[in-house]
């Protein structure tokens, strides 16, 4: 039975995890100061790892967090490096940097995101919620692995998903939205999440035998940055009330009293949002669900997991597809 609960905090969850986390270097995509992927890299920063490779499209934004990092744990080597999931260009030299550090990387979050976006398709033409919060990590995962797994060590691969996996499916018929004319934005979303958890189940059945365990999550609700996009417009509908002038100005007010808001309205804190990424990336009680989706620090009942995220068949389709969407093919 686990002890952690919705409100459990990510501090709480390494206090317990602490031999785990220390010594272990962890590559965290997604950093920018506000947002879980930097809560997630601070907060075990303070128990003992020996590195935390910081990934986001934003070279200056991750050199924030690798400052605070040094604040909360002096003695974690940090690295920092451009990752701009969309361009599959840009994941691979981001990869070929990230071999450059000569670190050996334990564990992988792959926590970036966008979240219903209006449509965009990518330099390499892929739909852009699916690039970049799923193709995206698929490559550059799969590119570190070999060096990974020639180290025969356990291997932990973190996806985070969401439980936005509910608006859809893989359109496997239909990736881009015939070109954006039936495009929706949350069913975009749905896609590139469910996609996640699909390449999740599939990293499992495919390496388990070689000690990787790989998790997909939902964090919960937290107040970062990550529905600007969908904020934006809709105080833009709101016309006069709200001048667009204002609109940014209100967003980082509302964000100011992000506090206020956790408790009124059932947002969780960062802490308690990145407690599930803590619990994926290093509990061993999971190891026996390889390939799960968790929620609140726990594996959930597979009866209540969309039965489109955890189908083998789609998850090796999903698997050739992105190969031939990446133009490589990944036999480890
Ligand atoms: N906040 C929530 O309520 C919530 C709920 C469910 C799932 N999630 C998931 O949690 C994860 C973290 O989200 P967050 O809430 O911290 O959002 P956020 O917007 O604060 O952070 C997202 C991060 O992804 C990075 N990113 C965006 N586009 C990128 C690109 N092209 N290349 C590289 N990096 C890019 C951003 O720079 C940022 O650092 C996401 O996967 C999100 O889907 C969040």
């Amino acid at each position: 039975m686990s002890p952690y609960s919705y409100e459990t905090t990510a501090e709480e969850v390494a206090n317990d995890l602490k031999p785990q986390i220390a010594g272990k270097t962890i590559l965290v995509t997604g950093v920018s100061p506000k947002g879980l992927g930097a809560a997630f890299a601070e907060i075990i920063a303070q128990y003992g790892p020996e590195c935390i490779i910081l990934a986001t499209r934003d070279l200056s934004k991750a050199e924030e967090t690798a400052l605070a990092i040094k604040a909360t744990g002096p003695s974690v080597r940090t690295h920092s490096v451009e990752l701009d999931l969309a361009s599959l260009d840009q994941v691979r030299k981001a990869a070929t940097k990230i071999q450059s550090f000569g670190e050996k990387i334990d564990v992988i979050v792959n926590n970036a995101a966008i979240m219903a976006s209006p449509y965009f398709k990518t330099v390499d033409g892929i739909e852009g919620q699916f690039a970049v919060n799923y193709l995206g990590h698929f490559l550059l995962t799969n590119l570190l692995l070999p060096d990974m797994l020639a180290r025969n060590v356990p291997i932990r691969i973190v996806n985070v998903s969401s439980n936005g996996c509910r608006y859809g499916p893989v359109r496997f018929g239909d990736l881009d939205f015939s070109d954006g004319k039936h495009y929706n934005r949350w069913i975009s979303y749905g896609q590139s999440k469910s996609a996640s958890m699909l390449y999740t189940k599939a990293l499992a059945e495919k390496l388990g035998q070689r000690n990787v365990h790989a998790f997909s999550l939902h964090p919960g609700v937290i107040m970062t940055n990550l529905g600007r996009s969908v904020a934006m417009e809709e105080f833009a509908e709101l016309g006069e009330k709200i001048p667009q002038s204002n609109i940014e100005r209100e967003l980082d007010k509302v964000q100011g009293h992000a506090h206020y808001w956790n408790q009124s309205f059932g947002f969780k804190s960062p802490s308690q949002g990145v407690a599930t990424h803590v619990f994926a990336a290093f509990s061993p009680e999971i190891e026996k669900s390889n390939g799960a989706y968790l929620t609140n620090c726990k594996v959930k009942d597979v009866k209540h997991v969309y039965c489109w995220t955890r189908d083998s068949v789609d998850a090796e389709r999903l698997w050739e597809l992105s190969e031939k969407l990446v133009g490589q093919e990944f036999t480890f």
